[in-house]
């Protein structure tokens, strides 16, 4: 396919709303709320929300599985309406749900995919796909017979049969055990220094703070942060001060207008807000109460606190 380089992203989706009809007793549902999501080319993104918050509606109407009900989408620089069979090849998704065709061996499954997407025989690199993947020994096997591991990592082959420039993972680690989630970020990875750009939501905040150059935040239907993973996470005003004490303190400690939590191992954790409080204004205080500091560090917030507290700023 054509890979325009001048374009700047991947994928631009500006105001876009999906609300689902009513049906039987289920009330109409606005699942989003006109969001704005731009991906650059080249990048590993990652769309972060809880439950229900639209993520995988957004993922469905890129793949062209869920109609808009506003919004412009820009997939590799084809619009979305005017061009859905250029979008469709531009991209690779990976489902949530583990729900494929036992029939085939995963070999045949490959070669049948390929052949929907109008590759051509001689340009078709299904065992190559599957080696990468760790599924070289099981080419000829009953899909019905590989571990759930195995089957979300032939989801994976599938989606990349036709080559996209973007590979978009919904949920793709979830139930995989560590061993087998390394390897499928390690094809991811190595995809990624090939040049496809990765999408991907997850629940493991750790995981995208880990692998993502920029996070979107979605919580409600609504975007409520899109920034750099870095930026993201200093932005939040938030640190923790570690203090290991000279002597080990029984119970209570009271530090006026600070938090404190004394941790099972004696260490006191205190956290406070860089932009209005100095270190040396609690180390004052741990002073008056009659505590002598051994040791003492901070801690960075981490996405998960970002995360926390944006949701919460939002529902509040
Ligand atoms: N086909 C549908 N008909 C009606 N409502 C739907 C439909 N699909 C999703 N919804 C609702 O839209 C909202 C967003 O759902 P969506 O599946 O996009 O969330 P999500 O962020 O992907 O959540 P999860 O992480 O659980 O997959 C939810 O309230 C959900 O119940």
């Amino acid at each position: 396919m054509d890979f325009n380089p001048n374009q700047e992203y991947a994928i631009a989706a500006r105001g876009v709303r999906k609300t689902y009809r009513a049906s039987g007793k289920s009330p109409a549902k606005e699942a989003l709320k006109g969001i704005d999501i731009h991906v650059k080319r080249g990048s590993i993104f990652g769309l972060l929300g809880p439950n229900g918050a639209g993520k995988s509606t957004f993922i469905n109407i890129l793949a062209g599985l869920v109609g808009k009900t506003a919004g412009e989408v820009s997939v590799w620089g084809f619009d979305l309406d005017a061009n859905p069979r250029q979008v469709r090849a531009a991209l690779g998704v990976v489902p949530q749900e583990i729900n494929m065709e036992v029939f085939f061996t995963p070999l045949e499954g490959l070669e049948i995919q390929a052949g929907l997407y109008g590759v051509p025989k001689s340009k078709r690199r299904s065992m190559e796909i599957l080696r990468a993947l760790g599924l070289e020994e099981k080419a000829d096997a009953y899909v019905r017979n590989l571990s759930g591991g195995m089957k979300r990592r032939l989801l994976v082959a599938k989606a990349m049969v036709h080559s996209p420039p973007i590979l978009i993972l919904d949920e793709p680690t979830a139930g995989v055990d560590i061993e087998l989630r390394k390897q499928l970020w390690e094809y991811v990875m190595e995809l990624h220094a090939q040049g496809v750009t990765i999408v991907l939501t997850t629940h493991y905040l750790e995981e995208a703070q880990e692998l993502c150059e920029e996070i979107a935040i979605i919580h409600n239907g609504e975007v409520v942060a899109c920034e750099p993973t870095e930026k993201l996470i200093s932005s939040l005003d938030r640190k923790m001060l570690m203090v290991t004490p000279a002597e080990e303190l029984n119970g209570h400690l009271d530090l006026g207008a600070f938090d404190v939590e004394i941790k099972q191992d004696g260490r006191l954790a205190i956290p406070y807000q860089p932009s209005k409080t100095q270190v040396a204004e609690i180390l004052e205080s741990l002073s008056s109460a009659g505590v002598m500091v051994k040791d003492l560090s901070t801690v960075e917030s981490d996405l998960e606190d970002v995360f926390l507290e944006l949701t919460y700023r939002k529902s509040a």
